[in-house]
């Protein structure tokens, strides 16, 4: 037990993070009128080579012209292993509006990679006289990345949020599939000929929230590339949910519902939540630590758990 008190996240819904590429201008209206929480515009593995300039100054003019609404606007640039990222940096900060709110940093595999960004994120806000400070998010992505997670959740008061990067991060780890998420059929238990299978992104996904709410980051699960499949999606969400992550990409419309659905605590869940938390006030009256809740034990660390649906619940209330 430290005597630090655990840093809270952002207090943000996140539940969605809907990203389209940043050549198809005929997406941001729709993105925009979509249900997710979060807007990705990307200018990173979507946008071809030939078209880095033309994607970075459609959204530069998206970020101007179409209606975002409460949206949390974010823009992923280029990894610093490529020419584009500088200029994605210093054109978004000195010609995109007000309105953008995020720049998310792809592979990223150390805190220095965070640093060089803020450095010139802050450099180019202070010369345009910019008053909204523009946060930051990283995508967990590489055997390096997970290797230094807890640094790079420490690395930048702009840091907001952290998500695994399937595709990118199987790659980099030598995982022999070319799924994005998901189950794996070949990483199964096997017991008298029946398969249990396993989760190969479990811990990464831990390592990551451990990392973030260590630092008050929110972790976020990545993408699930089958989108034709709702249930496998679901299943995906559903564990990284339970793990303690706040959200997960969607790369086709489709799957911004089932993430909402998913990252909104069920109004059963939420019911169940305040009458723990009332069953608790009331034994605290009576001096005492714990006591039963349908017939299971509850106490001051159950109050916690509840705590973070109701949290959860209201925020999402706020909108
Ligand atoms: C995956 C897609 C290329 C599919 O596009 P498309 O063939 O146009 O899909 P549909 O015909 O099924 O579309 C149905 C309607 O929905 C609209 N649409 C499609 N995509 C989007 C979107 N992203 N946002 C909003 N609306 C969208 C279509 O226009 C159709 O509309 P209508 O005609 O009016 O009915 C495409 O979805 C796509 O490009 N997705 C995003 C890809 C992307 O951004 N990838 C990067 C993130 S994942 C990644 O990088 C991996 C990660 O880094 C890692 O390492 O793991
Ligand atoms: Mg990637």
């Amino acid at each position: 037990m430290s005597f630090r008190i655990q840093p809270p996240a952002p207090a943000r819904p996140n539940r969605c993070q809907l990203f389209g590429p940043g050549s198809r201008t005929a997406l941001f209206e729709k993105m925009a009128a979509s249900a997710a929480d979060v807007i990705n515009l990307d200018l990173e593995d979507s946008v071809a080579p030939s078209d880095k300039d033309s994607a970075r100054a459609n959204i530069i003019q998206a970020t101007h012209e179409v209606d975002w609404g409460t949206k949390y606007l974010s823009v992923r640039i280029n990894g610093l292993d490529t020419p584009y990222w500088y200029k994605d940096v210093v054109d978004l900060l000195e010609q995109a509006s007000d309105r953008l709110d995020q720049i998310m940093i792809p592979k990223v595999g150390c805190a220095a990679d965070v640093y060089a960004v803020d450095a010139l994120v802050t450099a180019v806000e202070r010369a345009k006289g910019r008053t909204k400070p523009i946060s930051l998010e990283v995508i967990i992505e590489s055997a390096a990345g997970i290797a230094h997670v807890e640094e790079i959740a420490a690395s930048s008061p702009r840091l907001q949020a952290m998500s695994l990067g399937a595709a990118d991060f199987a790659a980099s780890m030598g995982m022999q599939t070319t799924g994005i998420g998901g189950t794996q059929e070949a990483y199964y238990m096997l017991r008298e000929g029946a398969k249990y299978w396993s989760d190969p992104w479990h811990w990464a996904q831990t390592a990551i929230v451990a990392a973030c709410r260590t630092h008050g980051i929110l972790p976020v699960d990545g993408p699930f590339g089958d989108f034709s499949d709702d249930e496998g999606f679901r299943a995906q969400a559903r564990r990284s949910a339970t793990l303690g992550m706040v959200g997960k990409w969607a790369i086709h419309p489709k799957q911004v519902a089932l993430a909402n659905e998913v990252f909104t605590p069920s109004d059963e869940a939420v019911a169940d939540a305040r009458a723990i938390l009332a069953a608790m006030e009331e034994a605290k009256a009576q001096g005492q630590g714990a006591t039963t809740y349908k017939g299971k034990l509850i106490d001051i660390a159950s109050m916690k758990q509840a705590e973070v649906i109701v949290k959860q619940a209201e925020l999402i209330a706020r909108g």
